[in-house]
């Protein structure tokens, strides 16, 4: 048994996985092999949870009947709903009233009594959960504007219902196109906080439901998901002063801040998925004549980049660049982190299973530092 401390278990390998490799020193990503490139330009957010959850991408047909299977189950309790608006009334964060609500849908789950070892069981739980997430998600956000849900649209793809169920309007092409290759970009990541937050859960051999809402609340902090939002809110807090970005950054790191959106466990350049982002965000700039995120965030990442940034392995993330594309498309800055988790949610489902297929508990140790022989003092002679 080595001693050895790993902080942070950085570099510590725990598991066998064949769903995603992260190589960290190119920029690369791949799902089941496929390069993250080519499955957001060519594949469907559907596409990617059959090949996440089924092991190789699907026919026509099997996605056909795939994403009729998963559109079938979006539509969600009223309990849930009444929660929901409970939640959005009481002025609870989307990230905490989406933790509530899954949590909460297991109460609803035909196949509750399954047996945790059925994988196919656990396996069409989280379908029912990645189904509802997004039927969650808007009816929240509607009803913090007052409004009543929307029913699902079951003819229409996972993102065109979600932006559908959140606004009331059909998307444009573009719309939904744009918001499916970002659910495409951030399924899955190797075993990044929130997806090994799932897997130490499955390991117990706890219910799926369990797993997904430890994944949301691990996803939820300002390291991990959270930051997207903490991105476009540096973003609005520049516009609102008489600064601009360059001076904001070059302030914040005199204070010794951190900036949003650059840095990552694995990622010593930047992130392929940022890249992609930041093409996306420049077609939109282009296309609808508003430039301002996108010259903010080039303007950031150009001045790290001559401070050395980049060199030391601090470079941009998937964070950076994706809440200037949610903006593009009206979605509110707190709902970023929640639709992080719509997607990711496919992951944690996808390496839970993987996990339980062999499981084995996650159980490390800590090394104690505490005192030892302390004499035991009654209370009241304390
Ligand atoms: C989807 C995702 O989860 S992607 C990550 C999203 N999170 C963020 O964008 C938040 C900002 N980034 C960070 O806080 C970090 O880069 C993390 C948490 C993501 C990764 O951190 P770790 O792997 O633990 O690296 P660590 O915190 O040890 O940082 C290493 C060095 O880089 C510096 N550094 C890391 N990130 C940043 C940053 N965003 N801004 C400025 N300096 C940074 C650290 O200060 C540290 O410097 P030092 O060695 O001089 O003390
Ligand atoms: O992998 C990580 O550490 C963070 C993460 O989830 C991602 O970058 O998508």
């Amino acid at each position: 048994m080595s001693d050895e401390l790993k902080r942070g278990l950085e570099g510590v390998l725990v598991a066998e996985s064949d769903l995603s490799y992260v190589d960290g020193e190119v920029g690369k990503l791949v799902y089941r092999g496929y390069d993250i490139e080519d499955l957001a330009q060519g594949a469907s957010y559907e596409e990617v949870l059959y090949l996440l959850w089924h092991g190789s991408l699907p026919t026509r047909e099997e996605l056909d009947a795939f994403a009729a299977d998963l559109a079938a189950e979006r539509a969600v309790d009223d309990d849930v709903l009444d929660t929901v608006r409970t939640l959005a009334d009481a002025g609870e964060r989307p990230m905490a009233a989406l933790r509530t609500a899954v949590s909460m849908l297991s109460a609803y789950e035909p196949e509750s009594d399954a047996d945790p070892a059925d994988l196919d069981a656990t396996l069409r739980k989280g379908r029912r959960i990645t189904a509802k997430i997004p039927t969650i998600l808007a009816a929240f956000e509607r009803a913090r504007q007052g409004e009543d849900p929307v029913a699902p649209d079951p003819d229409l793809s996972h993102a065109a219902n979600f932006l559908y169920m959140l606004t009331g309007t059909e998307p444009d092409d573009v719309s939904a196109e744009t918001f499916d290759m970002a659910l495409t970009l951030h399924a899955d990541h190797g075993l990044n906080a929130s997806t090994f937050t799932a897997m130490v859960i499955g390991s117990t051999m706890a219910d799926v439901y369990s797993g997904v809402t430890g994944g949301i609340g691990a996803l939820s902090g300002p390291l991990h998901g959270g930051a997207n939002q903490d991105v476009m809110e540096v973003l609005q807090e520049v516009d609102a002063s008489d600064k601009d970005p360059v001076q904001w950054v070059k302030d914040a790191r005199e204070e010794g801040r951190r900036i949003p959106g650059f840095g990552h466990r694995v990622y010593k350049v930047k992130d392929p998925r940022a890249k992609i982002l930041e093409g996306k965000l420049r077609d939109l700039a282009e296309s609808s004549g508003d430039t301002k995120w996108l010259d903010y965030t080039t303007a950031i990442e150009e001045y790290l980049t001559e401070q050395g940034l980049l060199d030391k392995g601090i470079a941009p993330n998937v964070d950076f660049y994706s809440g200037s594309v949610y903006d593009s498309l009206g979605i509110p800055v707190d709902m970023y982190t929640p639709i992080f988790a719509m997607s990711r949610a496919g992951g944690w489902i996808a390496h839970v299973v993987e996990y339980q297929e062999d499981n084995r508990l996650i159980r490390p140790r800590g090394r104690y530092t505490g005192p030892e022989d302390s004499a035991f003092v009654p209370v009241d002679e304390r």
